[in-house]
């Protein structure tokens, strides 16, 4: 077998001989180098990697804090049987909740013993400690469809599938609207968008994603919410059994604190591409998908005794419609949502009338990847460098 010099060195001179000049021809050219961003990884695992690469024992210190790197995974369960909303286990102190993950806002809350008791009929609620108030704090938020709440601020333990943050901001509430009041499966939120729309004052916390990242093996989240089934948030890791083919990331936008990014074209059932760059974000607080006008009377023109109804506040169609599938370019890969899914709900209960599971965003100021977008979608919140999100088929 010929050493690999020496075959190298064959094929230089044969590719040398292959030239029609017996001088090869002299050539220059350069390299640009690119400053890259941040590079956002946990340090210990990736000097145990380094270690590993060359063959050399991994020291036990970094051994030990590579171990540590923390990875996890928790449910994200229905709330009812249109995928209202999701779900999840978190232990906050020694009590175990069930909250609303949300890459739409940024507050972590839940229903506490500062409300009056009969609020809290039907909650599992935080049980506030004096000792671990944070002096002072306060916090108040409001939701797109006007939903709320507001209390004041601990700092305790948080643990969601295993990943431990060992003092989180926990916003007790001391008052929540009449949307959480009414429903008693949510206990709360937990926020995953950017902590720079926080809202505890005077000062600004951070999201139990923020605080643990550095923590994780990799600084990144992945959500796969799933259509009428139990999904997943799993942290500090990408799970290949989750999705199919590749995933297609694209930077996204921190500024007004959401994962936002721009689609540049959308696809109606079988028809061809219509580009037109589009923003929105990422939100899985949000139940259903809004777009601008224009797109959405486009899919409904193909949805057979379909209306937008004053009556129901948006569209609404025969429930026996069959719906086209809807996709949006992404990152210049084709994302659909199963026509299935865009059947949202009976209008009332018992109803033939359906609500459509894709609406306008007229009065929003910008488009709204809710629920109905996501279920049919493996996302990966990523900040190991300029923050990205990722979208991969279930
Ligand atoms: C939602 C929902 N829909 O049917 C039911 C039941 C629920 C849950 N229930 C009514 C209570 C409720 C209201 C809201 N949520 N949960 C989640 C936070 N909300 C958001 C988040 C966000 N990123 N963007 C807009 N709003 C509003």
């Amino acid at each position: 077998m010929p050493s690999i010099s020496s075959t190298l060195t064959a094929a230089a001179v044969l590719l040398g001989a292959a030239t029609a000049n017996p001088v090869i021809a002299k050539r220059s050219f350069s390299v640009e180098q690119v400053e890259r961003g941040l590079y956002l990884r946990n340090g210990a695992v990736q000097a145990a990697k380094t270690y590993r690469k060359y063959g050399v024992a991994v020291p036990d210190h970094i051994q030990s804090a590579a171990a540590a790197a923390q990875t996890g995974s928790v449910p994200a369960n229905p709330s009812d049987q249109y995928d209202s909303s999701y779900l999840s286990p978190v232990t906050l102190g020694n009590t175990t909740v069930q909250l609303d993950f949300d890459t739409g806002s940024a507050d972590l809350w839940v229903f506490s013993s500062l409300q009056a008791s009969s609020q809290l009929t039907g909650h599992d609620y935080y049980k506030v400690d004096a000792s671990k108030q944070i002096s002072g704090a306060s916090w108040k938020i409001t939701y797109g469809d006007g939903s709320g709440a507001g209390g004041k601020v601990y700092a305790d333990k948080v643990v969601v599938g295993g990943v431990t943050a060992t003092s989180q901001a926990v916003e007790a509430a001391t008052s929540v609207s009449t949307q959480f009041q009414q429903d008693q499966n949510t206990d709360g939120l937990l926020g995953l968008a950017f902590s720079s729309i926080n809202t505890v004052k005077p000062t600004q916390q951070k999201t139990f994603f923020d605080t643990v990242k550095a923590s994780l093996a990799k600084p990144l989240f992945a959500v796969t919410l799933k259509y009428h089934a139990a999904g997943t948030y799993d942290f500090g890791y990408i799970d290949t059994s989750k999705y199919t083919g590749d995933i297609t990331y694209v930077t996204v936008s921190t500024t007004n604190g959401f994962w936002e990014f721009s689609p540049t074209g959308y696809y109606v059932g079988t028809g061809s591409e219509v580009k037109t760059t589009i923003d929105a974000i990422a939100d899985t607080g949000t139940t259903l998908v809004y777009l601008p006008t224009a797109v959405v009377k486009a899919y409904y023109a193909k949805v057979a005794s379909s209306q937008n109804s004053n009556t129901y506040g948006g569209y609404v169609f025969p429930c026996s419609a069959t719906l086209p599938d809807f996709s949006l370019t992404i990152g210049g890969a084709k994302k659909t949502i199963p026509g299935k899914y865009i059947n949202y709900s009976p209008v009332e209960t018992g109803s033939s009338t359906c609500y459509g599971g894709i609406q306008d965003n007229t009065g929003i100021g910008f488009s709204i990847l809710g629920d109905i977008f996501l279920k049919a979608h493996y996302v990966v919140h990523d900040v190991s460098s300029t923050p990205k999100i990722g979208f991969a088929k279930q």
